[in-house]
């Protein structure tokens, strides 16, 4: 029979409890990776992976064993039989990889590399020959599928990408204590949630594109708005306004930018004063770029710290501002901000929820998740247990390492070797059935 989405997560979280002292339990860490070109230690072994193949970038989730499960003599032998009812449990790790969709080939390659057909990604029982098959999902899931079958052989099993966002959602913010957090003057706050008041939310996915969802339950869930001003419109004009090279480079000057250069604020309509009656301070964007209007510059006179910084504050209110309208449609009072747009920004995180708190008056809340980019990637990995398809069965949460609460400083944040450090991974483990 198929599970829901809840019920996985149910199991997750179940399991966790009866895991507690158990001899043999297995471990898995939950790893991310950037832009790999590398692959990773030669002894480790893919056993499953997914993909989330966007407008903007491609996101992989892959579990992968610590040792080379054909050494029988290993300590670490991959299978241990130790796990709830018996069955086999693996031990490893949950790596999450992304690369840039314009450059699926590196992706490509970096699949090839883990040599998947040599790894279990056959249908259990299938006749020898049969395809071999992982999950997708994304547009790219759909426009890829040549690709993919011609380069590696490979059949890419779509999964819709918003039951993927909200499979992924409400695992995280479930399993996950130090999945969400608010951020705001510079404050980095982690939230518990009530396992049994989590819905209804909002989710806003700020990918190459936005997504607002209102979510009810586990597997119920309703696309309410979206808006095509997101990330990809960011990094596309911020790249031709500022002849920028990388996303990476982009944010970076955002840190260096002054945004009251280009926008014109209330106060240079109001010769300098708040405007009290409506509850408008002076330092209040009156216009986004508005004093590019008047100040008889052109583009070159700008410095692009300072674009940046007024194309990053403009996209990040405008989404706040949306988000919570589309929140006061339906009452709901919390909206988590995830996709990879945020980059665990400090000044983006601000703005989003200085908006929401601005037009909400304080009612209602923007939170962010640190895997905040990997929510479709991780959902379409989760599906292999929906279906059944490769046995999969992640059935606990061991415990969670404390995250570092500096995450949130105004950096970017992928460390510079692609991996999370040790405070950013979680440990679980996961069983075959
Ligand atoms: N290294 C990067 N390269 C390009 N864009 C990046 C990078 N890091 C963050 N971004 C931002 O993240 C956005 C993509 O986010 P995400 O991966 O969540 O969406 P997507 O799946 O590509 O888009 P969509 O869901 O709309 O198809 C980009 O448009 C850009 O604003
Ligand atoms: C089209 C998707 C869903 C693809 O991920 C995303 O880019 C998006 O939500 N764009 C916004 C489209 C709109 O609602 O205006």
């Amino acid at each position: 029979m198929q599970q829901t989405a809840d019920q996985q997560v149910h199991n997750l979280i179940r399991g966790a409890g009866k895991a507690k002292g158990e001899r043999g339990r297995a471990k898995m860490d939950i790893v991310e990776s950037k832009h790999i070109s590398e692959p990773i230690k030669s002894e480790a072994q893919i056993s499953h992976l997914a993909l989330d193949i966007g407008g903007s970038l491609i996101k992989l989730v892959y579990f992968s064993t610590n040792s080379d499960s054909s050494s029988s003599s290993s300590k670490d032998s991959v299978a241990v039989s130790s796990g709830n009812e018996g069955r086999p449990v693996l031990e490893g790790k949950l790596h999450f990889a992304k690369f840039e969709t314009a450059k699926i080939n590196d992706c490509i390659d970096f699949i090839r590399s883990k040599q998947l057909r040599h790894s279990g990604f056959q249908k259990h029982g299938a006749p020898a020959g049969e395809k071999c098959t992982i999950k997708a999902t994304g547009g790219g899931a759909y426009k890829y599928t040549d690709l993919f079958k011609e380069k590696l052989g490979i059949c890419l099993d779509k999964e819709d990408e918003m039951d993927c966002l909200v499979a992924g959602s409400n695992f995280l913010l479930k399993a996950v204590h130090t999945e969400a957090f608010t951020y705001m003057d510079g404050q980095k706050e982690f939230v518990q949630i009530d396992h049994d008041d989590l819905y209804p939310y909002m989710l806003v996915n700020i990918g190459s594109g936005v997504s607002m969802i209102k979510v009810d339950g586990p597997g119920k869930f309703e696309r309410v708005s979206g808006t095509n001003v997101g990330g990809g419109t960011f990094w596309g004009l911020g790249r031709l306004l500022t002849k920028c090279k990388s996303f990476d480079e982009l944010l970076e000057l955002s840190h260096r930018g002054n945004n009251r250069v280009i926008d014109m604020l209330v106060g240079d309509i109001y010769g300098g004063m708040d405007y009290t009656k409506i509850g408008l301070s002076s330092t209040t964007i009156a216009s986004s770029f508005g004093k590019a209007i008047s100040d008889n510059k052109e583009l070159e006179d700008y410095k692009p710290e300072d674009i940046s910084r007024s194309l990053l504050r403009m996209i990040s209110n405008n989404i706040g501002q949306i988000s919570y309208l589309n929140a006061l449609r339906f009452g709901l009072k919390r909206i988590f901000f995830a996709g990879f747009f945020i980059r665990g920004h400090a000044y983006t995180m601000d703005t989003i929820a200085v908006a929401v708190h601005f037009w909400s008056k304080g009612e209602a809340k923007a939170m962010f998740l640190k895997h905040e980019g990997f929510l479709g990637a991780l959902g379409s990995f989760m599906s292999y247990e929906k279906h059944g398809f490769l046995n999969l069965k992640v059935h606990q949460l061991v415990q969670q390492s404390p995250v570092d609460a500096s995450r949130g400083g105004d950096k970017i944040h992928d460390p510079p070797n692609g991996e999370l450090n040790e405070n950013q991974s979680i440990d679980c483990s996961i069983c075959l059935s």
